[in-house]
């Protein structure tokens, strides 16, 4: 698998390899040791998560779990296509503040891995989309946080029009960045 940087450099980018022949393809989609090969060490996937939304536009995020129930996450879309993103929260950050994003579909087969310390999230491209991603923590909600989608400070570009994104009611009303005192700190 090929695994590239984004341009925050710990929120990586991960090409699996399809092996093609008669039949159709393989590919590996979890490769412990390709991860930690480029330094994550973000712990052991506990959770699998598989999720249905079922049309265009809608957005879920932006999630995070606090400490001691931080998680990474390792997504891919196996059913239309999404565009996923991670805002850093680690405060003293040099990029607090700031996003990323990749467009990740069944055709492209791409993952991203998001590293605790980012707020999450992803909207659909394509109605009925499923995702899949493990998690490096189990779902406590008692710790969960959010941060608003179409935060301007943040600014991320969803890829569709903002009139086409559809949240539900905690999302919609999420705090704003300039509200959320992070409890990530930005380690060297
Ligand atoms: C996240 C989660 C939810 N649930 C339950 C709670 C609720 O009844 C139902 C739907 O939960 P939510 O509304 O939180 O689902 P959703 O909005 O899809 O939440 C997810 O969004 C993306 C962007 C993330 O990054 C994830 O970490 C997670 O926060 O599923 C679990 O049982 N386990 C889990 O791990």
């Amino acid at each position: 698998m090929q695994i590239t940087p984004l341009a925050i450099s710990d929120v990586l980018l991960i090409a699996p390899v399809r092996h093609g022949d008669e039949r159709g393809w393989f590919s590996e989609t979890f490769r412990q040791s390709a991860l930690e090969e480029v330094g994550f060490k973000g712990g052991a996937f506990v959770q699998d998560n598989h999720v249905r939304s079922t049309t265009r536009g809608v957005v879920r995020g932006l999630h995070f779990q606090k400490p001691p129930h931080g998680q990474a996450k390792l997504l891919r879309c196996v059913r239309g296509a999404i565009f996923d993103v991670a805002v850093d929260i680690r405060a003293g950050s040099p990029t607090y503040g700031q996003w990323v994003g990749a467009e990740l579909s069944a055709e492209n087969a791409l993952q991203l891995l998001v590293p605790e310390g980012f707020a999450h999230g992803y909207c659909t491209l394509t109605d009925e989309c499923e995702v899949l991603y493990k998690v490096t923590g189990y779902y406590a909600p008692q710790a969960e946080g959010t941060l608003r989608f179409n935060d301007p400070a943040i600014g991320v570009d969803w890829t569709i029009p903002g009139a086409d994104l559809t949240a539900n009611a905690r999302d919609a009303a999420a705090p704003l960045l300039a509200d959320l005192v992070s409890p990530y700190v930005y380690e060297t």
